[in-house]
């Protein structure tokens, strides 16, 4: 069993009441109806206490005084039996109103964490393992539905039933009062040590369930990979390690949970055996009837019940101080794509763009992109090439705006694309990206994420338009041809394909386009240049190009190295200057050749 508890480096810190106040601001749906669901819980709760009396009423009235009045018994335990079926009644609907709440509040959270990840840049995406933000948005914020739905109230009305029955009590018996609270203190004190140990072990829990999704997905993920490499051994021993690990932080926090439990009941029946102990010995001397100790008795288990009920209210609101420390964490991750406040629109015509001095780097790493900077004029075709690792595809993500630059700036139409609104930049500029990604659902589904409103026929249409209707009639089902889960039914190529229709129906002015280095077969080769030739006709367009074939169209090729801009110029005009573009062109054409049969 684990016995240190790992930190948590992507939690919020500060103490578990700052935790829950902040917490409970981030879903102010919960509030909604909240006074009422408190006072009928308090109801529910006094409730209780009116039955020992109504029992201490029927012994000491009716059955000690020797002469029943079966009238009188008959109507106080009607009473008694009014008062039970009210309480569960109000009960039920304090609980059913937190229920709704709760799920509510949480549906709010969940949409605005999911909302939150999707809005952070690409540099936060590429630093973050998805299981942990899929954790994040799922299993962390589900730790807070028992704590909302039951926990939070509880400590509410568990506190007004531990003073109200202290109240009844003291008015039965003073000096007996006073001889259970000294008998709790014991208990309490212990509690506060087990609790001290809860809230770390919680943590550790939140902290295991992240890496067990981060490993589980990227082996599921990567199944491919680990089969034909032959690491299923390594693979499953590393996914079993971290099964075990987070088994035993579960473990770990069920030891001390149920160890708070079991004090907290093995107390009470001390408390209670104590109690009855003093009040025997000293009883005939209060003066108390044997009704009045019998109501203590009850009121005493009725303060205890609570202690008890408490120690698993900790144990959930411990669980969500741990989950909302991470999910808060999250949320508090600044929105470094922000939207702009007034955003310009974009005008329907191909814009130029221009990137201006722009500097970049990944969190973490250096500089990736070194002041670069060029145009592309309206309309125009420009190609990026350079050695792998040389910032094409960075370059292509900061035009996008799937990340903004350190420094220096980027123009489309003239309009810094920090103050162009989201929905303008999105509708007009296109980005296919280098792995394009596909949903498991049919060929033309897929194509209409680039446009929800594009019919069949403008599905076909844009397969035509790009010269890929035999890739179509290929397909055994045509558009209704399920492509698998990431696309894994259609080869490399023919994914390129689908992404190409995607952005064709979109009809952007401007795309951005980061050639797949995947080979394909000659023919699917073929159509998808004739495909790219076809789609950025007539558009702005900006390609990073790994088969160099493409750049010998272009109307200018930026060239990078080491995140530089080096040469610019038409393909012929840099051959003849014999500089990095000639030396990667010709590598080109030797492994081109090499290559074909
Ligand atoms: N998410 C990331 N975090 C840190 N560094 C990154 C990240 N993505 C890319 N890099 C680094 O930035 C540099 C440029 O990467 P980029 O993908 O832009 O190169 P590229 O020219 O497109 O390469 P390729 O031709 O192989 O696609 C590389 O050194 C790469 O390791």
């Amino acid at each position: 069993m684990t016995t240190t508890e790992p930190a948590d480096p992507e939690s919020v810190t500060g103490s578990t009441t700052a935790v829950i106040r902040r917490g409970l601001a981030a879903i102010p749906a919960i509030r909604e109806g909240l006074a009422l669901t408190v006072v009928l819980a308090l109801l529910g709760g006094v409730g209780r206490l009116a039955v020992p009396v109504l029992i201490q009423q029927v012994i000491d009235r009716g059955l000690s005084t020797g002469h029943i009045s079966s009238g009188r018994l008959l109507g106080l335990s009607a009473v008694a039996a009014l008062v039970v079926l009210v309480t569960a009644v109000v009960n039920w609907a304090s609980l059913a109103r937190l229920a709704i709440a709760s799920e509510r509040a949480l549906f709010d959270l969940r949409v605005s964490a999911f909302t939150h990840v999707h809005r952070l840049s690409v540099a936060y995406h590429s630093a973050e393992t998805r299981g942990k933000l899929v954790s994040r948005v799922t299993s962390d914020v589900e730790t807070l539905s028992m704590f909302l739905q039951w926990g939070g109230i509880a400590w509410l009305v568990n506190g007004a039933i531990m003073l109200a029955a202290l109240a009844g009590m003291a008015f039965y018996d003073v000096g007996l009062t006073l001889v259970t609270v000294v008998l709790t203190v014991p208990l309490l004190l212990l509690v506060r040590v087990v609790v001290g140990r809860l809230g770390p072990a919680h943590t550790a829990v939140r902290v295991r369930v992240a890496e067990l999704l981060t490993v589980i997905s990227e082996t599921i993920q990567g199944a491919a990979v680990i089969r034909s490499y032959g690491v299923v051994e390594p693979s499953l021993r590393r996914t079993t390690t971290s099964i075990h690990r987070w088994r035993d932080s579960k473990i770990r926090a069920g030891y001390l949970g149920g160890l708070l439990f079991s004090l907290a009941d093995l107390f009470a029946v001390v408390i209670v055996v104590g109690v009855v102990a003093v009040g025997l010995a000293i009883g005939p001397s209060t003066g108390n009837s044997a009704g009045e100790l019998v109501a203590f008795i009850l009121l005493v288990t009725l303060f205890l019940a609570p202690i008890t009920e408490f120690t698993q209210v900790i144990d959930f609101t411990q669980s969500a101080v741990a989950g909302w420390r991470r999910v808060l964490a999250l949320l508090d991750i600044d929105e470094d794509i922000a939207e702009p406040v007034d955003g310009r629109q974009l005008p329907p015509d191909p814009p130029g763009v221009v990137v201006e001095n722009v500097v970049f780097g990944y969190p973490g790493a250096g500089v990736t992109l070194d002041d670069v900077s060029f145009e592309v004029p309206a309309g125009h075709q420009v190609v990026l090439v350079g050695a792998t690792g040389s910032g094409k595809t960075t370059l292509t993500k900061l035009i996008a705006r799937l990340a903004d630059p350190d420094r220096g700036r980027i123009l489309i139409g003239g309009v810094d694309v920090r103050e162009i609104a989201t929905d303008s930049l999105r509708s007009r500029l296109v980005v296919v990206p280098q792995e394009p990604f596909l949903f498991d659902t049919t060929v033309e589904e897929n194509v209409r994420y680039g446009r929800p409103s594009a019919t069949r026929a403008e599905i076909e249409h844009a397969f035509r338009e790009l010269g890929a209707e035999t890739f179509l009639a290929g397909l055994p089902h045509g558009l209704d041809t399920p492509v698998g889960q990431r696309g894994e039914s259609l080869s490399a190529g023919e994914r390129q394909l689908v992404a190409l229709a995607r952005a064709h129906v979109a009809d952007p002015a401007c795309l951005i386009l980061d050639e797949a280095t995947s080979a394909v077969d000659p023919e699917i080769e073929l159509t998808l240049i004739k495909a790219l030739r076809r789609l950025t006709a007539g558009r702005t367009s900006v390609t990073v190009a790994h088969r160099l074939a493409v750049a010998e169209q272009a109307d200018e090729v930026m060239v990078l190295e080491g995140g530089r801009l080096v040469e610019r110029g038409r393909h012929d005009d840099l051959l003849v200057a014999d500089g990095v573009y000639a030396g990667l062109y010709h590598s080109w054409r030797q492994a081109t050749v090499e290559a074909s049969p």
